[in-house]
């Protein structure tokens, strides 16, 4: 009965194997999550605009139609401004962040947030950012001078965004580069580590969610809460005593909205806060935690991934990886890392577009979920859907899909130079590495700033060959464990200095 709910509703359903539904393949650890729903994509999207699957017995739907995806995350937001995680606040406080709230909660902290990641913001933090940067081009340049020239790009890229991340969202000035043992890498690698708990936990999530409600079970491993819990207290209470608000960073926004709810205008920021605050609710300090935790595992691991994607492309493309390098030279001419501005920054068009293009090939969250808020039929369709019905928006299906893009597996800065990115063949959503609509990513300008500049420090000096040949004409292979996409094998790259 429960396996036959889409062909009762008149929507085509994937044939369901019994208990676990049609998700036996993910849910089995054969294929990650990002490839299942691809696979279901590339199979049904010529037939079927929707495809109805089971999360054991729980309905979801795939939206295999571009305008489908444009209604969901656009036009019909008002009815799918859910993410649909569940959790227990009492038990796990952290897990109560803007990427899990839901409803009212993710409104009003949606609304708080934002002015903290506006342009100006992020030129105030610029500075802090570049001297990460600095940090980065020196170790690089150390090693490769002394022969030690094979690096895994994924590990110090994610070394470096730590630092920058723990700097602009805690205050505190780290070397994960350097120090190998650094405490905020480690909980960094804790995060993302699947363990048999975490794994087990990822099957609850499909097979029954309400029960990590019910039985209390935290999404948070103890060890993580401890140390993010210990370190935003102590640097709250520090800055609060000493009065110390002159620090440019999410944490001194944060506090802000603590103690009065809202964002002070800065007169430097056009986008600030002015006026009237509207709903002035205060921050509590289990909420500033939360968000401070997001902040940091949002944050690092998905711009390292990204340098990481576009460095392999480089490496099997050196006429693109000349480019880069002819642009560098010229746009940066004579400037040291040191003296980047944020203006000169925005002159590299071209390793921009690299940067769009390798986040097409490889979405970081290749896979989007929301949930319906009510029964609803779409702008762009006669379908209709029940009220809570998780939808799965394939990220990487579309950005893949050889009938949006030509040649979709050949890397291709140059589609981004020009708009529609696409072949103009198909109307509707189908490019969103950082999602899209009101409910996208909230962080995508420090993102792709970070981004950059690592791949600033990265490429200006040196030139890039993978050290395994076989990787120049294979596809990269994903961790079956991970939610994001997590290369199963590390790519390891020969780096040479540049004459
Ligand atoms: C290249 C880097 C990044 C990529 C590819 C990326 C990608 C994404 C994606 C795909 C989403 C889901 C959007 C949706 O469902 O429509 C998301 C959400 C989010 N991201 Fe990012 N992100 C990046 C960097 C960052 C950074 C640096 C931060 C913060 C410092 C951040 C904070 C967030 C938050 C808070 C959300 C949840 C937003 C909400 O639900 O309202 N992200 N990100």
């Amino acid at each position: 009965h429960y396996h036959n709910y889409w062909t009762r509703h008149g929507i085509f359903q994937k044939v369901p194997t019994f208990l676990l539904g049609a998700v036996s393949e993910t849910i089995l650890l054969n294929q990650s999550f990002g490839e299942f729903i691809t696979n279901n994509y590339n199979k049904f999207k010529n037939s079927q605009k929707v495809c109805g699957l089971y999360f054991a017995y729980r309905p979801a739907l795939i939206v295999n139609d571009p305008e489908l995806v444009q209604d969901v995350m656009i036009r019909d937001f008002n009815s799918f401004h859910n993410r649909g995680i569940l959790f227990n606040y009492d038990v796990d406080p952290l897990a109560a962040h803007l990427f899990n709230l839901d409803g009212q909660k993710w409104r009003d902290l949606r609304v708080k947030l934002s002015p903290t990641f506006t342009s100006g913001k992020l030129r105030t933090m610029f500075p802090t950012i570049r001297n990460c940067v600095k940090t980065l081009e020196d170790y690089m340049i150390k090693n490769v001078k002394s022969g030690d020239n094979v690096f895994n790009m994924r590990d110090l890229m994610a070394r470096y965004t730590t630092n920058v991340i723990s700097s602009v969202a805690f205050g505190i000035d780290n070397d994960c580069i350097n120090e190998t043992d650094n405490i905020f890498r480690k909980m960094g690698l804790k995060i993302f580590q699947v363990s048999l708990k975490q794994a087990l936990i990822q099957v609850l999530f499909f097979f029954a969610p309400t029960l990590i409600v019910k039985a209390k079970i935290k999404l948070t491993p103890d060890d993580v809460e401890d140390f993010f819990m210990k370190i935003v207290k102590q640097t709250v209470d520090h800055r609060e005593a000493s009065k110390d608000n002159e620090r440019k960073d999410f944490m001194q926004l944060m506090i802000q909205l603590k103690n009065q709810g809202y964002l002070s205008a800065d007169k430097d920021d056009e986008e600030s806060e002015k006026g009237s605050h509207g709903d002035v609710k205060k921050l509590t300090f289990n909420e500033v935690a939360a968000q401070a935790f997001l902040f940091f595992a949002a944050g690092f691991e998905t711009s390292s991934s990204t340098m990481n994607f576009c460095l392999f492309e480089l490496s099997r493309n050196p006429e693109k990886q000349k480019k880069v390098h002819e642009e560098l030279d010229r746009v940066l001419k004579n400037v040291d890392i040191n003296d980047i501005t944020y203006e000169k920054l925005n002159e590299l068009k071209y390793l921009e577009c690299c940067i769009d293009e390798a986040l097409r090939i490889y979405p970081i969250l290749p896979a989007l979920m929301r949930e319906s808020t009510r029964d609803h039929k779409f702008s762009s369709s006669n379908l209709k859907i029940e009220n809570k019905t998780p939808i799965l928006i394939p990220v990487l299906g579309m950005q893949r899909d050889p009938e949006i893009y030509d040649n979709p597996m050949e890397f291709r800065p140059e589609r981004f130079l020009n708009s529609p990115h696409g072949n103009g063949k198909v109307q509707g959503l189908f490019y969103v590495p950082f999602g899209d609509g009101p409910r996208n990513c909230i962080g995508a300008r420090m993102g792709k700033l970070q981004t950059k500049l690592g791949l600033v420090a990265a490429l200006s000096k040196f030139s890039y060959e993978l050290a395994d040949k076989k990787l120049l004409h294979t596809e990269i292979q994903f961790d079956p464990r991970q939610f994001i996409l997590t290369p199963k094998q590390e790519v390891m790259y020969k780096i040479s200095l540049r004459d």
